[in-house]
Order: C-alpha cells, then sequence, then structure tokens
C-alpha cells in the first residue's frame, strides 16, 4: 500500500550529516538544505492541528534579520502565540530522522503516544517573506501538508506578525473573543482604525522615515499607510525607505533593525535630517528600533528597552487618569541585554515591577501572561504588550466619572485595539509610539533625555563547543564550564557601574558576551576580558 508521508519525504531527502535544531526563532539555516525540513514541518503542523482538534496552526517561511541566502520557518499556536515546547522538541526529531520510513514511522508514533486522531481535520495557514528561496521551500512544506491530508491556505508574502494575526483570527472568528477579519485588508483596517482612534485628534509632529531593510515590511507598511489618517487629516506623514524587494539580494543588506542596532549606525541610503524621526524593521516586521541624529550629527539608538520605558509610562498614565489605577498594575517584562539604566528607570522612576527572562519572545511572553499589563520588549525591538482576560474586561466595563477620565479611557481603549496581543509586531509597535509621542507633544530629544543608557558592548566569541557554556539566573550567570563565573565576576568588580554576561546564542554558533559599564571605555575593556575568559574556557 502506497504510504504518501514516506513519499513525500522521499520526495525532499534530508542531506547526509547535518542536525537541525528548532531553536529560538524555529528551524533557520542555509536555504539549499531546507527542503526536507520543510517538508517534515508540513507534518508536524498536520499533527499540531490534529491535537488542538484542527484549530488553525501557522507555518511561516522566514530567516527575519539573517542573510538573504538563509530561510526558516516556524510554526504558530492557535491564539497566535510561538510554539509549545514539547512540540519543539518533536519537531526536531522529526527534522533530524534519517529514512522516509523512519519519518513515517515517526509519525504515526506521534499521534500515537499523543492520541491524535488522525481521521481528525487538520487546518494549516502559510506564509512567507521575500526571500528568493521562500518560493521552493512552500512547495516542500505543501508536499508535507497534502501527505498528512491537511487542508492549508497560503497568504503568499506577509509579515511575521500578519501571518500570526491571521491564525488568531480564524481561530477566534464568530467568537466572543474574535480578533478581526482574517484577511489583509481586515489586518489594515483593525490597526489604521485603531491608530485613528488613539490619536484622537492628536496630530504627530514632523515626519517618520521607516527603513523596511528591503524585507516584506516594505510593501506591506506601503499598503498600511493607504488606510492611515491622511496627513490633511492630521496624520502622519511616512517616507518609506529601502522597501525594495524585486532584488531579494538586498535584504537586510546595510539596512534593517539588526544592522542598525549591531552598527549603532543609520543605514547609508537615509536621507533623514538632524532629529528628524527614524525607525528600521527587520527582514519579517517584527522588530522595531527608533533613532536619529542630532545636531552635530550624533547617532542615538531609541532601542526595545526605550520603547518599553516610552509605552509602559504612558499606559500608566493612561490607566490612572481613567480612574483603573486599583485595579490593573503594569509590569514590564525584559531579558539581561536590557541595559541597566532602562532597569533602572523602570523601577525607581516609572515605579513598576521589572521581571527578568532568558532570551527569546516566548519567555517573555509567558512572563508578561501572568501580569494584569505585560510590556516586553526585547533590547533588540521584538515586543509587544499583552492584557490580561481580566485587564481587558474590567477596561471594556469601567465607566468613567468625568470628562478627564472619559477622554483617557477613550485613548487606552484604541490603544488595546492598536497593540498587535497576537505577537510582536513591528508595524502596530511603531504606530504605537507615534499615538504616545504624539500624546506626550515629545520629540525624539525628549523621549532621549528620559534616562542615560549605560555605555554598553555585545561581543560574539566562536567557541568549539557552545553548548558547554550552561546559564541560571535568566541566563545572567554561567555555571559550566565550572569557575568561569567567578573570573568573570572579579572582572566586573574593576569597573564602576558593571555587569556583564556571557551565554551561548540560540540562533547561531557562538557565545554572546555583553558588557555595560559607567564608561565606554570601562564597558569595552570589560566585554573583552570577559570574551578572552569565554575563549579560554571554550578552547579544549
Ligand atoms: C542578543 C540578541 O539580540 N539575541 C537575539 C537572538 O537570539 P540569540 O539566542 O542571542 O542568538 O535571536 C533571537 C531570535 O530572533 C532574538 O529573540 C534574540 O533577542
Ligand atoms: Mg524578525
Amino acid at each position: 500500500m502506497a504510504d504518501p508521508i514516506a513519499e513525500a519525504a522521499q520526495k525532499h531527502p534530508a542531506p547526509e550529516g547535518l542536525t537541525y535544531t528548532y531553536g529560538t526563532a524555529g528551524f533557520r539555516t542555509k536555504a539549499d538544505v531546507l527542503d526536507s525540513v520543510l517538508t517534515r514541518v508540513g507534518l508536524i503542523a498536520a499533527l499540531r492541528s490534529r491535537a488542538l482538534k484542527g484549530q488553525w496552526i501557522g507555518v511561516m517561511i522566514t530567516a527575519s534579520h539573517n542573510p538573504p541566502g538563509d530561510n526558516g520557518v516556524k510554526l504558530v499556536e492557535p491564539l497566535g502565540n510561538m510554539l509549545q515546547e514539547e512540540w519543539e522538541v518533536l519537531s526536531t526529531t522529526m527534522a533530524n530522522k534519517a529514512t522516509p520510513e523512519d519519518v513515517s514511522q515517526y509519525y504515526r508514533d506521534i499521534a500515537k503516544t499523543h492520541r491524535i486522531d488522525l481521521a481528525t481535520p487538520a487546518r494549516v495557514v502559510v506564509a512567507r517573506d521575500t526571500r528568493a528561496s521562500g518560493a521552493r521551500l512552500l512547495g516542500c512544506l505543501v508536499d508535507g501538508l497534502k501527505a498528512a491530508g491537511a487542508d492549508y491556505k497560503d497568504f503568499g508574502f506577509l509579515t511575521t506578525p500578519q501571518l500570526h494575526y491571521m491564525v488568531r483570527c480564524l481561530n477566534t472568528e464568530g467568537t466572543p473573543n474574535a480578533y478581526g477579519s482574517p484577511t489583509e485588508k481586515g489586518y489594515y483596517e483593525k490597526f489604521g482604525a485603531a491608530f485613528k482612534n488613539a490619536l484622537k485628534g492628536k496630530k504627530p509632529s514632523g515626519g517618520l522615515t521607516v527603513d523596511c531593510a528591503n524585507g516584506v515590511g516594505g510593501p506591506k507598511l506601503t499598503e498600511l499607510i493607504k488606510y492611515l489618517p491622511s496627513e490633511d487629516e492630521g496624520g502622519l506623514k511616512i517616507t518609506v525607505i529601502n522597501d525594495n524587494v524585486i532584488k531579494p539580494d538586498s535584504l537586510n543588506v546595510e539596512c534593517g533593525a539588526d544592522y542598525v542596532k549591531t552598527n549603532q549606525r543609520a543605514p547609508p541610503s537615509s536621507k533623514a535630517g538632524p532629529n528628524d524621526r527614524c525607525c528600521s524593521l527587520d527582514g519579517d516586521a517584527d522588530r522595531v528600533v527608533y533613532y536619529f541624529k542630532d545636531d552635530s550629527n550624533v547617532f542615538h539608538l531609541l532601542d526595545g528597552d526605550r520603547i518599553a520605558t516610552l509605552v509602559a509610562s504612558f499606559l500608566g498614565d493612561l490607566i490612572r487618569q481613567s480612574g483603573l489605577a486599583e485595579q490593573i498594575t503594569i509590569g514590564v517584562v525584559q531579558t539581561a541585554y536590557a541595559n541597566g539604566a532602562a532597569t533602572k528607570y523602570v523601577e525607581q522612576t516609572l515605579k513598576l515591577k521589572v521581571d527578568c527572562t532568558p532570551t527569546g519572545v516566548k519567555y517573555l511572553h509567558h512572563a508578561a501572561e501572568k501580569l494584569d499589563i505585560g510590556v516586553y520588549f526585547e533590547a533588540n525591538g521584538h515586543g509587544t504588550v499583552i492584557f490580561s482576560h481580566e485587564t481587558l474586561e474590567a477596561i471594556a466595563r469601567h465607566e468613567a466619572r468625568n470628562p478627564g477620565q472619559k477622554e483617557a479611557l477613550d485613548i487606552l481603549r484604541a490603544t488595546v485595539e492598536l497593540i498587535n496581543q497576537a505577537v510582536g509586531d513591528a508595524l502596530s509597535d511603531m504606530l504605537l509610539v507615534e499615538v504616545v509621542l504624539a500624546h506626550k507633544n515629545w520629540t525624539v530629544q525628549n523621549w532621549l533625555s528620559t534616562y542615560d543608557d549605560l555605555p554598553n558592548r555585545l561581543l560574539k566569541v566562536t567557541v568549539s563547543d557552545r553548548n558547554r557554556f550552561q546559564t541560571t539566573d535568566a541566563e545572567r550567570r554561567l555555571v559550566k564550564p565550572e569557575g568561569i563565573q567567578k573570573l568573570i565576576d572579579q572582572e566586573v568588580q574593576k569597573v564602576r557601574q558593571g555587569r556583564a554576561f556571557a551565554r551561548a546564542s540560540g540562533t547561531e554558533d557562538a557565545v554572546r558576551v555583553y558588557a555595560e559599564a559607567a564608561t565606554r571605555a570601562e564597558a569595552d575593556d570589560l566585554a573583552r576580558r570577559v570574551a578572552d575568559l569565554v575563549k579560554a574556557a571554550g578552547t579544549v
């Protein structure tokens, strides 16, 4: 009897000698060795959907900020969350099965151990970024989906957050928690209307230059702009740059959020003048950073930490002004990469609680889910705000006692709509920042002056086996190799306001070293010394 699963696996055989891992952001590597992975991800997606009684599961083909020759794939849970950890492990095992027969057997094994009825419908929604390899990889994925008998919807090109949005909409359609219409138009209408309502007549000052990393964010932002109030209607003037998707080889090259954050400079193509507000998206538009050059042409970055503090203070004001402060508390979730000055500002000036989690959006998201309002951002610009069910109900139910409370409550309700709660979304985050700046009547200089970042340095160290570096305390301390943490502590003691840590990257074959201190020289020195310790301990 023909076995469609084995046949699909046979059509896209796994290359010999490679090991794949479902990492921080799914599978991600050189595009030309991903065919077999995509087919197997199709099988896993079908099983996951069946395990969840036929709810829609998302598959996004993207490698985000990686070079044009890379690609990747990640799975999205029914409400737009990242894949459950247990299923990451199943995905990894499936990706590494050697033969078509092994793949087919493992498919049935998962069904058996997880009590999945293979007669249950499977529904999967698919999209991709603009990489040249995307079309071929989509074909490999579809072969897996068809072999598993899944229904699938292909949305073509979408940003990663748009795909998360579609998944959540499809699964909540017709319920009291309906998230929106599961179409691109639905996405633009929802966020466009929320932006207008949240501005509530306030006009953003000046324009905004948006660098789209030559990725899928370019055409999608151009479309979104059509749904935003025009300049004449009191809207925002947006200048789109680096939106060339005709040449996929230009993706993330000398542009994009990762370039700006890593090099601490604006993309060379930017024509923005002094004090002009600019931001950069990454290749799949799930991350955004702001920046500007001052009158002396000095570059200033307003990263994820800054967005988190800006948004947390704004929401705090709205909650107080609407008379909800006794019922709702706000917390901020960061990783160890958050600047020490940002953490101090949130705790001491905003007087809000800060949680620190390991690197990777899924950890921040889980921690934020435990809060009434959880503002979570990685320093590199991934993040969003999530509201608990009770908080959403309290905001919906609340009755304003005076015009001041009503004004704040209206803005708060529109702001909730503006935030993509399925996942961090560069386009929605960008509109949110614009709303906050407009209401506070702040320039980028005002925003920057809230606190002074401690000078910091991020280094990458190549070692023979990065898995030997094991951490504890939200990755802030190393437990292995033995003895190294004590040496790092000694180096930290030598500088003023010093903090440093080292951890194995979840997306690259390297150990990352982060250091900050009172001055640039001390931060650089500390980073270099810790990197030397890592090198010495990692060379075996
Ligand atoms: C220091 C840093 O920026 N790390 C990034 C990077 O993870 P690493 O595990 O550090 O490689 O990629 C992740 C996925 O995009 C992102 O969530 C994270 O913030
Ligand atoms: Mg990304």
